[in-house]
């Protein structure tokens, strides 16, 4: 029997009220994460992925709030029996929740400095968030910050403890605040495009990087990224979004060889082969979707060339059609071999 998810999320949506009307920026938004699971979630700019993750986190203020769902975590931290208990994040207090948010769900952005501050050397803020979450001196947490510090690739740790941000290089700046992240070995790490602000060599470093600590350290991870290259390397499954969907989750090999849902077929068509020259990416034909007050309908149908007449008339939920293999379509493809031969005739 597989062991229970450590984190459940189920049916969350999550809206931004603005004066032109509502934002719905994720809906119906629904999965498991197990200990070792990496979710990739990728999806065109927009689509809501950061804002997922950021629900799950904790961070959606003020215009932004979880219009509806849960978000169950797996976790002994408020429990009075000491044995673990499911708690609904979206109940928790805003004050309850900087107890899970560096502690059990470590958080990686894009941009290094949105997560340090460039005011305090990257030992004091390493040593503080570790003195905040685990009862140890602060001596000790030295010592765990050096030795977090030679883990993410950092020369001379116990010199560079003492430097600040802008002393390092951007590459070297990702590393310490992944180090932070992992600091108090959280169950769950959540890397919102983490190299995608870098150069592209440090871009590849740093996947490398993600994929071995999240080996090493033993925690699950969610991980966004637009780029299916890079999320063909690291998750092991993916949850695909669209217009504040989630048009297909499946494991990783599945979405590539057996895309049922028509968003994740397009998607896939667009990455460059190695083995055809191609002078240019295929755009998906036709706009993104209008994510202010939307039509509860697919957010593809008019982009989609399997429409049917039930797609102009109903929204599809998310159905289980295989072994963890979800998809949200009316018409789902579920012969590919004989779809890419119709394109090809
Ligand atoms: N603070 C906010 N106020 C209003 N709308 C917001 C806010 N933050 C996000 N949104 C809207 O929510 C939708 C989803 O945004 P989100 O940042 O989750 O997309 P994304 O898939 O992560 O895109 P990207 O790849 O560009 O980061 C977008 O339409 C965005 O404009």
């Amino acid at each position: 029997m597989q062991e229970r998810p450590i984190l459940s999320v189920k049916n969350l949506s999550t809206h931004f009220n603005m004066a032109e009307g509502v934002v719905k920026a994720v809906q119906d938004v629904s999965f498991d994460l197990h200990r070792d699971d990496v979710l990739g979630i990728v999806g065109e700019t927009g689509s809501g992925k950061s804002v997922t993750v950021k629900s799950v986190a904790g961070m959606t203020d003020s215009p932004g709030f979880i219009a509806g769902g849960e978000i169950l975590f797996f976790t002994d931290e408020f429990s009075k029996t000491g044995e673990k208990e499911y708690i609904d994040l979206v109940k928790l207090p805003k004050e309850s929740f900087s107890k899970v948010r560096g502690k059990h769900i470590g958080m990686i952005f894009q941009d290094p400095m949105t997560s340090l501050d460039p005011m305090y050397t990257i030992g004091n803020q390493m040593i503080e968030t570790i003195v905040h979450h685990k009862k140890v001196t602060e001596e000790e947490a030295r010592e765990r910050s050096i030795r977090l510090l030679e883990q993410v690739g950092i020369p001379k740790p116990s010199e560079r403890i003492n430097d600040y941000p802008f002393q390092l290089s951007g590459g070297q700046r990702q590393r310490v605040v992944i180090a932070i992240a992992l600091s108090c070995d959280p169950e769950i790490l959540v890397a919102d495009e983490p190299s995608t602000a870098l150069d592209v060599t440090v871009q590849a470093q740093i996947l490398e990087l993600m994929k071995d600590l999240q080996e090493q350290f033993n925690s699950s991870m969610i991980f966004i990224t637009h780029d299916l290259a890079v999320i063909a390397e690291i998750a092991t499954k993916i949850s695909v979004m669209y217009g504040s969907y989630q048009m297909e989750m499946a494991d990783s090999m599945e979405i590539f060889e057996n895309p049922m849902n028509p968003y994740t077929f397009a998607l896939l068509e667009c990455i460059p082969r190695l083995d055809i020259k191609q002078d240019q990416l295929l755009p998906i034909p036709g706009q993104p979707p209008i994510m202010l007050n939307p039509p509860n309908l697919c957010p593809f149908l008019p982009r989609c060339s399997r429409a049917t007449d039930r797609c102009y008339k109903e929204l599809p939920r998310l159905e289980q059609l295989k072994d963890n293999h979800f998809v949200r379509c009316w018409n789902p493809i579920t012969n590919r071999v004989l779809l890419v031969k119709e394109a090809q005739e």
